[in-house]
């Protein structure tokens, strides 16, 4: 399979090049010096796994392919989603937050939504670490089956752990609850994700993702609460040592995705008459911290 990431940062070189080690034809689309190195040296996958491959890299998207995997932090999937008007057959979105999906569809024809818990992090260009394996979990952005869900699924099955789902819409609620009962917390309090087992901010975590579960109910999706916490939970724990990457986006004075996790929790839930005070709460001390940095 021809696959374009568009992307190419973190999550989108691992992906990449565990696609290229399994045989497809991987084109990376990013930025320079990553761009740079990788069309000298190749790309090398370390962290979890050991190996060098050598996809096709370059700054602007190529004139076709046959799936598009969108790897581009929330706030670019527009420009995203403009670049690639026309060229892929199938995209594929694995970003963290809600609404890149319907975003992408508004340009691109047969966008499927994904989730990815993979951990991957840059320490020099042309070099990526995979900092844990997770899953990759794909399907139809609205729910149910597809050709085309089956079709990215078992070219993605060749590389990574990869499940295709007939329950995105879900899905897709459960990862906001867990980036909303982590991401935000995590980032404000300087604490590593394991902070929030336990102890004072393991309440802030539980209430950010019940609060979720009842916007994701209000929208029509079946998410209980107990389902939305014990998530938090269970991805807090599993990725205890973990910086978030709204902490490491903190950390590095960088903006942040909070308006796709906590600030879309934060501005729908008024417009469906669902009280959210933790999320409004942090989205505001967050964006407080945006604006005083000038990243907005
Ligand atoms: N890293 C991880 O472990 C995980 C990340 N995620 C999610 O995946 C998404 C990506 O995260 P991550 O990989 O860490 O972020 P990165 O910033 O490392 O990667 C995004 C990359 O896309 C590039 N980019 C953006 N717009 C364009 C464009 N128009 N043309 C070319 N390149 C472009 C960025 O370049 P530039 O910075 O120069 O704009 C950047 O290199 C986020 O939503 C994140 O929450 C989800 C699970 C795990
Ligand atoms: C699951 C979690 C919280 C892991 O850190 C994540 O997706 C992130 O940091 O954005």
């Amino acid at each position: 399979m021809d696959v374009l990431v568009f992307g190419a940062g973190s999550l989108g070189s691992l992906v990449g090049g565990l696609l290229a080690r399994a045989g497809h034809d991987v084109t990376l689309v990013g930025r320079d010096p990553h761009v740079a190195a990788i069309r000298g040296a190749g790309l090398h996958v370390g962290g979890e796994f050991d190996f060098t491959v050598h996809p096709t890299a370059r700054t602007t998207a190529p004139e076709h392919a046959d799936i598009a995997v969108v790897t581009v932090k929330a706030f670019d999937t527009e420009t995203a989603a403009r670049a690639l008007e026309g060229v892929p057959d199938v995209t594929l979105s694995l970003g963290n937050g809600m609404g890149n999906e319907a975003t992408l569809a508004e340009h691109l024809d047969t966008v499927l939504a994904g989730t990815c818990t993979y951990g991957a992090l840059r320490p020099e260009p042309g070099v990526v670490h995979c900092t844990g394996v997770g899953e990759v979990v794909l399907g139809p952005r609205d729910g149910g089956e597809s050709e085309a869900a089956d079709r990215v699924g078992r070219a993605f099955a060749d590389a990574m752990v990869t499940t295709v789902a007939d329950d995105m819409p879900r899905r897709l609620w459960e990862k906001l609850a867990v980036n909303a009962g982590i991401n935000a917390p995590t980032a404000l309090a300087r604490v590593e994700n394991g902070a929030l087992v336990e102890g004072p901010g393991n309440e802030v975590a539980r209430a950010a993702g019940r609060e979720v579960a009842a916007l994701a109910r209000a929208e029509g999706v079946d998410l209980p609460d107990e389902a939305a916490v014990d998530a938090v939970v269970r991805v807090a724990e599993a990725t205890a040592a973990n910086h978030s990457s709204m902490l490491q986006d903190v950390a590095a004075e960088r903006r942040t995705e909070v308006d796709a996790i906590t600030g879309y929790v934060a501005d729908l839930a008024p417009e469906r008459g669902v009280e959210t005070p933790v999320n409004a709460t942090l989205a505001s001390l967050l964006r407080a911290w945006e604006r005083e940095r000038g990243l907005r």
